[in-house]
């Protein structure tokens, strides 16, 4: 079942177009990443998809209604990040986490509440106003999570948030995916993203450039780096190997094809050579191609 599902949305502020013709699908227990560079379009989609702000074009349906008519039904399944977390600056963590759970008409279990504010470390009785950046997001992704919602939406969860808080904040959005919440994050640190999303989509200047499985798709793709004097790139380029870079005395190609081919082909030309690497393509590689590829084609 779809739980996210965007259908040729479009924002427009004035004459600025934010987000221009997007389509994709969020799968039920997917934990999806959604990721470009500054500016891109990827909170106005969030936003959108909240209903927070209106799409000029295009339809949105959250868990296969379209909003707003089923709005209230339908936000009650979902928990929220926001970039820039704003609570009342007055009132404690506590006071917080209540509100949230007063909010879901939902009693709040002790244990688990206590779970979460030791693992993010969280001091209950502080204000909120008198937090750092960091400890305000921990505020907010308990928040977001402590009605357990079906999907979790989050704009840049990570951000102010120290390594040590990263990895318990992924570890335990592996564990929510588990049990078969669907997330979907935004977030520049594409390793994160890399180590645990499923899938993930790539938006530039408000246009979608892609939609990619990271359950298989990196792994078959190799990325070869030849070091030395004589280079066999037309060999290379002659078994399918395309050639992403070519200094004096080094070349990166991005290989796709059968292994023994390129192996056999090495072995030829490895007297010329003096180091030769063969590793998957990770994420920012597949990420910079998508993009180049998409300039070459305007
Ligand atoms: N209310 C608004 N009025 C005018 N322009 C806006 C408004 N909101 C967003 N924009 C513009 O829309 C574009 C997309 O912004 P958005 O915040 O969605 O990007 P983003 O991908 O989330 O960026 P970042 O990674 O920097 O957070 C930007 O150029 C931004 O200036």
């Amino acid at each position: 079942m779809s739980v996210i599902e965007l259908s040729h949305i479009s924002k427009r502020f004035g004459k600025f177009v934010a987000v221009d013709d997007l389509s994709f699908t969020v799968e039920k227990g997917e934990f999806f990443g959604f990721i470009g560079p500054n500016g891109a379009g990827k909170s106005t989609t969030m936003n959108m998809i909240l209903n927070f702000i209106k799409q000029s074009r295009g339809e949105i349906a959250l868990f296969g209604q379209q909003i707003p008519e089923h709005e209230l039904d339908v936000k009650i399944r979902i928990g929220y990040v926001p970039s820039d977390v704003r609570f009342y600056p007055q009132l404690s963590v506590q006071d917080l986490i209540h509100y949230t759970l007063d909010f879901h008409h939902i009693k709040g279990d002790k244990a688990e509440i206590d779970r979460y504010c030791d693992l993010f470390q969280i001091d209950r009785k502080k204000k909120f106003g008198d937090l750092s950046l960091g400890n305000k997001k921990k505020v907010a992704l308990v928040c977001s999570m402590i009605h357990h919602p079906e999907l979790l939406i989050m704009d840049e969860p990570t951000n102010g948030l120290d390594p040590l808080m990263h990895a318990r904040l992924f570890r335990l959005l592996k564990e929510k995916q588990n049990q078969g919440v669907t997330i979907f994050l935004s977030s520049h640190n594409l390793k994160e993203v890399e180590d645990y999303c499923s899938k993930v989509a790539f938006i530039k200047a408000g246009r979608l450039v892609g939609v990619e499985d990271l359950t298989t798709v990196n792994k078959k793709v190799k990325i070869i780096t030849l070091k030395g004097e004589k280079l066999p790139v037309e060999q290379m380029e002659a078994i399918g190997a395309e050639c992403i870079k070519q200094e004096d005395h080094e070349a990166r190609f991005i290989y796709e094809q059968e292994l023994g081919r390129l192996f056999a082909t090495l072995s030829q030309f490895a007297a010329d050579l003096d180091d030769i690497t063969v590793g998957d393509r990770d994420l920012e590689e597949q990420f910079m191609a998508m993009y180049e590829n998409q300039e070459a084609a305007r």
